[in-house]
């Protein structure tokens, strides 16, 4: 389990990350969105242990991470840009992180050839950018971590081989109960493999949810009456936006599905459906009405 107390950074005079609380519960897959400079990676970095929070806590089943070698055992961070020694091959590679990570599965990085098709003697520098990415995925799975944190993880990768990863990921949460944090500035790469999903904003989350209640909670109703209801019957529900076409109402309401039914049977509709949200929609209504526009992270 991943938990942030108030965490805090600053660097000269820049709050990159300010009072943050986050947790991650064991064996979930939580996507940190977030624009360009939203402080993604300085948060990620912090969990990592790689950077010191100024204020707050941050810890890894209850422990602290900065400087604490026998948790970082069980971490693996993958930064925007894998790093490997520059003369090193896949197989040397390997070498050094069994010598790090206990639970590295030798079996598992052979069996892992099938799936990455990366040659293990040629040198990584030699590779290209995806194939870089690639050797790092399987490096990782194969160090066996309880924690895997990724920033931006899927950039440069193809789709196919994308799949590949996400499916091995999955696999791992389901089958061991690998924590992940991912960072993305894309709602559409995370969602599907993601349960909890929060927005960072200028340093501070601005909304943190799990998406299967994300999901129940929103609605979106087409709806028409034979007697029109008086003017102000759509400001007695949680509407989250409302717009009317000739006779029918498009509106995207919050609530309970039995909830929303019969607050609208009340009016007897002539017309009455309810409509899969995309979780896109869903969050441009969300923040919508806490006044932010999040058009950057759902391109
Ligand atoms: N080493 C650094 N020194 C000074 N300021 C930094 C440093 N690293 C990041 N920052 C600043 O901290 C803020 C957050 O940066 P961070 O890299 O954490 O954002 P991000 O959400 O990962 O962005 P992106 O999506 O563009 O990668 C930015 O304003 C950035 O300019």
């Amino acid at each position: 389990m991943i938990e942030c107390k108030e965490a805090y950074k600053k660097y000269e005079g820049n709050e990159a990350v300010q009072s943050v609380d986050l947790l991650v519960k064991q064996g979930s897959i939580y996507g940190l969105l977030g624009s360009n400079g939203a402080g993604k990676t300085t948060l990620l970095k912090i969990v990592a242990g790689i950077l010191k929070q100024d204020k707050g806590d941050v810890l890894i089943d209850g422990t602290p991470v900065f400087e604490n070698v026998d948790m970082k055992k069980k971490i693996i961070f993958l930064p925007d840009t894998p790093y490997f020694f520059s003369q090193y091959t896949l197989r040397t590679m390997a070498n050094f992180y069994s010598s790090i990570y206990p639970d590295w599965n030798e079996d598992r990085f052979q069996n892992l050839q099938g799936i990455f098709e990366i040659e293990m003697d040629k040198k990584l520098h030699k590779f290209s950018k995806g194939m870089r990415r690639q050797a790092a995925f399987w490096l990782a799975f194969s160090a066996m971590p309880d924690v895997l944190i990724m920033d931006e993880p899927f950039d440069g990768l193809d789709p196919v081989i994308r799949k590949k990863i996400k499916n091995l990921m999955v696999q791992d949460v389901a089958e061991r109960e690998m924590t992940v944090l991912i960072s993305s500035h894309n709602l559409r790469e995370v969602e599907d493999i993601c349960d909890h999903v929060g927005i960072l904003h200028k340093g501070s989350v601005l909304l943190e949810k799990d998406l299967d209640d994300l999901k129940s909670d929103v609605h979106k109703i087409q709806v028409a009456f034979k007697n029109e209801p008086r003017e102000e019957w759509h400001q007695e529900m949680k509407i989250l936006q409302y717009e009317r076409r000739g006779s029918v109402w498009l509106c995207v309401v919050r609530g309970k599905e039995l909830e929303v039914k019969s607050y609208f049977e009340k009016y007897n509709p002539v017309i009455f459906d309810m409509l899969p949200l995309t979780l896109e929609e869903i969050f441009i209504y969300e923040m919508g009405e806490v006044g932010y526009a999040i058009e950057n992270i759902l391109v």
